[in-house]
């Protein structure tokens, strides 16, 4: 999994190429201005770009020193090349002024490139060229944000609104150097103004503020460039993005001489009925998804007045009552429980969430609290309902997790990593908080990002289906934390697969897609 660095982390990581490992910083930023190149030539799939030109905005730090590196790679393929180098260049130092010097001896020998020294001097001359691309090269991880929003000065803030005006009025391309000018890179909290990239071509490692608050949208396309900074220097991770292969490991294949019983028991504890409502929708796509993700065997507690309804539903599952005797009976034989969808929120659900978390066979085994057994937690005392669980995940929703966590929504979203990081730690326990990125944070170690997946899944019943698929994997052996993660992943995957209009996906279609997802990962010839 690709780790994801704050700033912090990041300096760190630069700082300990050049004084440990004796790479040497215009050596970086060499690799830095290629993997720009590189890019560039991707998107506009050509190698040379004679009749192409660029807009290049640069500051003072590194990462105008990559925009004047980029600049003359660009030249040496034949661009024509504008340079607005936003402050006067007794400011610049060391490899900086190195590079913006070999610029202007390009300029010394008919290069069709043009320095502005100001805003006001390249105004009128960019105001009548069109331009391929613009790249945004002000600041990169050395930005200073003291508060959200905070109104940046000139001439950065002029140098922000220049790019943004451009990409607005021509539809020119917008490639951002490391970082959107304007955006924290740990945060993800933006200032006034705020580059708006379609590609952000981050060095390294993707920065930990590209997946919160603003930064999904100043970003845009997200791509690493390779600059030679190995992944030592940056362990232990602090945060991880989740990826296929690492999905892929969690879900265990089912052995050739295995049986039923071996290969993941589920119970899952859902659904209700009272003389106003039923809820047996969540019971059977958590089932299914379950199934679907290849459990051996599936038990559900339902109201028995719904067990015909669910054996016509799924017949593969095997139906118990709601007697606490029978479930802790069945608690037994499980490798996995799934507690909560469409549990219902009365008196009658809180003591049965109660009852079955105070059952030393339902501790003993992998707990997976959902939906409506989130609702149960504070009535019951969150410490005291989770206080004997050997291995408990909670997989709250925003709203479900301001409720657990007694903190505001809007604190949550503003940074849900940390948020999430906290109350697993402070619970001792595994937490999973649905959202873009979806967070999957244990009591230690490193929080896993899963960014797989579009608004396709916010839909109805979307978080059943993914109770279910984690209640399959970690049945299945993988440990909670590392079955929400993967389950997470191939949820995502599903519900790119249900239909190519993600405002027309239902939770039945992702369900009917998991398989299809999981197939595509391995080789077909490797299932059994
Ligand atoms: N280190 C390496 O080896 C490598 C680094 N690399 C590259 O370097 C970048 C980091 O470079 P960096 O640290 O020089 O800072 P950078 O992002 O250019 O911007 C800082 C500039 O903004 C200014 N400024 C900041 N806040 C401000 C504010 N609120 N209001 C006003 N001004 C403000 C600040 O000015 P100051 O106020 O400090 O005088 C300074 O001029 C990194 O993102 C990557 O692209 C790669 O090449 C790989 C190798
Ligand atoms: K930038």
């Amino acid at each position: 999994m690709q780790p994801v660095v704050t700033v912090q982390e990041m300096q760190k990581a630069d700082k300990a190429a050049i004084e440990l490992l004796h790479i040497g910083e215009t050596r970086l930023m060499e690799l830095a201005g290629r993997e720009c190149l590189r890019v560039i030539k991707e998107s506009l799939k050509r190698d040379s770009f004679s009749g192409c030109s660029f807009l290049l905005v640069c500051g003072k730090g590194n990462n105008g020193g990559d925009g004047f590196v980029l600049a003359r790679h660009l030249l040496n393929l034949e661009a024509s090349v504008d340079l607005l180098f936003l402050y006067p260049e007794s400011l610049l130092q060391g490899v900086n002024r190195q590079g913006l010097t070999t610029l202007q001896a390009y300029g010394e020998h008919d290069a069709p490139l043009r320095i502005f020294e100001s805003h006001d001097e390249a105004l009128p001359f960019v105001a009548e060229t069109h331009y391929n691309i613009i790249i945004d090269a002000i600041t990169g991880t050395g930005l200073r944000l003291n508060k959200p929003g905070m109104a940046l000065a000139s001439p950065l803030s002029e140098g922000i609104e220049l790019i943004n005006t451009i990409r607005d009025q021509t539809g020119a391309l917008t490639l951002a150097i490391d970082v959107p000018s304007g955006l924290d890179a740990t945060t993800g909290l933006s200032a006034t103004p705020v580059v708006m990239a379609d590609i952000t071509v981050t060095m390294a490692y993707p920065k930990r503020g590209f997946y919160l608050n603003e930064g999904p949208e100043c970003c845009g396309e997200l791509q690493i460039a390779e600059i030679s900074i190995p992944r030592f220097l940056v362990e232990p991770s602090s945060y991880l993005l989740v990826d296929q292969e690492f999905a892929a490991k969690q879900f265990i294949l089912r052995e050739a001489s295995s049986a039923k019983h071996t290969n993941g028991k589920v119970l899952i504890i859902a659904g209700s009925q009272t003389a106003q409502s039923s809820m047996l929708g969540a019971a059977i796509l958590s089932a299914k998804a379950a199934l679907k993700s290849g459990a051996g065997y599936v038990c559900l507690s339902l109201p028995i007045s719904l067990a015909g309804a669910m054996h016509t539903a799924i017949p593969e599952a095997v139906i118990i009552g709601r007697d606490i005797a029978t479930i802790t009976e069945k608690a037994h034989w499980a490798d996995t429980i799934l507690i909560g969808c469409g549990l219902g929120r009365d008196q009658e659900a809180i003591e049965l969430v109660r009852e079955l978390l105070a059952s030393s066979i339902v501790t003993s085994k992998k707990v997976i609290l959902d939906a409506d057994a989130l609702y149960a937690l504070p009535v019951i005392g969150i410490a005291e309902a989770l206080g004997k669980c050997r291995e408990v995940l909670l997989t709250p929703h925003y709203g479900e997790f301001s409720r657990l966590s007694t903190l505001p929504i809007e604190e949550i979203a503003s940074d849900p990593i940390e948020c999430a990081r906290n109350f697993a730690t402070l619970h001792g326990v595994s937490v999973l908080l649905k959202g873009n990125p979806t967070i999957i944070a244990e009591a230690e170690g490193p929080v896993l990002l899963n960014t797989s997946g579009t608004e396709a899944l916010a839909t109805a019943g979307s978080g059943d289906v993914l109770s279910g698929m984690i209640a399959a994997l970690s049945a299945k052996g993988a440990s909670l934390s590392d079955a929400a993660a993967s389950a997470a992943w191939f949820h995502g995957r599903a519900g790119d697969l249900a239909s190519d209009v993600a405002s027309l996906v239902s939770s039945g279609m992702v369900v009917d897609t998991i398989q299809q997802a999981i197939q595509e990962i391995f080789e077909v010839s490797h299932l059994s």
